[in-house]
């Protein structure tokens, strides 16, 4: 990944962004002059106290809010609506694919939305290959209702995968599914992205899941604090659910972010 050869390239860039939303006549003001920079092929997490403006920064970034002011670049664009090579992961699962398709057909159709002119053999060799990335080889005809959670957002997945974005922004992608699939779904997308030349952008209210899974993190506070923390993962990849959480940087990271967020969290109780 470029995060390991040297000085990585900025691919996003947040420049003096103001963000309000008015309701009710109220305004409330989310961020004041936020600037950030993104490296390209990191996997950077937000995490921060409720409302602090986690999921409003993926969609400043996506292209689905629009600063009150200031711009956001990316790769070298100003992002003015939804950019092509960003792709969106919610955390319904269940809202995002659809129950009348097939596993194959509900990733074919995120192939279609990128390439129309494939042939029928060569649309399903493509889909086959992210089948297998996910690990749903073998479930490839079966529709959403019969399979787990943790398989229909595997389905998510890969339908964001086919169409090769260069970020993914996942919004909590996980917080729907029971610990233990969450911990195999959390392997199961370091390796993806060790795999692939992908940035990935991860909203999650879980500290421990944010230090396991990125390179980069960044702690917002209260709003309009904005940037709180701004931290660097010093934990080698591969990294696996049980030696890299015995490790002492581990804990030590997690404990740290945990406290700053929970006196935020408790402060506001
Ligand atoms: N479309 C909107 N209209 C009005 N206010 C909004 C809108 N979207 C977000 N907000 C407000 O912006 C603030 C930040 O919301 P946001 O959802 O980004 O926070 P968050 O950190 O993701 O929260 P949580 O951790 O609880 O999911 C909140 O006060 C929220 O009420």
């Amino acid at each position: 990944m470029q995060i390991e050869t040297g000085r990585p390239k900025t691919l996003i860039h947040i420049e003096g962004v103001n963000k309000e939303f008015s309701v009710n006549k109220n305004k409330i003001t989310v961020f004041e002059n936020f600037s950030y920079k993104i490296p390209e092929g990191s996997f950077l997490s937000i995490v921060g106290p409720s409302g602090c403006g986690k999921s409003t920064l993926l969609k400043l970034i996506s292209g689905l809010e629009t600063p009150t002011s200031g711009t956001i670049n990316f790769d070298g664009q100003v992002i003015s609506g939804p950019p092509k090579g960003m792709i969106y992961v919610f955390q319904q699962y269940t809202k995002s694919i659809f129950p009348w398709y097939t596993v194959l057909e509900n990733i074919e159709f995120g192939l279609n939305t990128q390439k129309k002119n494939i042939s029928k053999q060569e649309a399903k060799e493509r889909c086959m290959e992210y089948i297998k990335l996910v690990g749903l080889e073998g479930y490839e005809d079966y529709y959403p209702s019969q399979l787990s959670g943790g398989m229909q957002q595997r389905v998510v997945i890969a339908r964001a995968l086919i169409c090769e974005p260069k970020v993914l922004l996942m919004d909590e992608p996980f917080s729907a599914v029971d610990a233990m699939t969450r911990a195999i779904l959390q392997e199961l997308l370091l390796s993806i992205w060790e795999k692939l030349p992908i940035t990935i952008l991860f909203v999650t209210h879980d500290v421990d899941e944010a230090v396991f899974l990125s390179s980069h993190i960044i702690s917002l506070g209260k709003a309009p604090i904005g940037l709180k923390e701004d931290i660097v993962v010093n934990l080698p990849y591969p990294r696996n659910q049980i030696d890299t959480r015995k490790s002492k940087h581990f804990t030590t990271m997690q404990l740290k972010l945990f406290s700053s967020i929970f006196s935020q969290e408790k402060g506001q109780a």
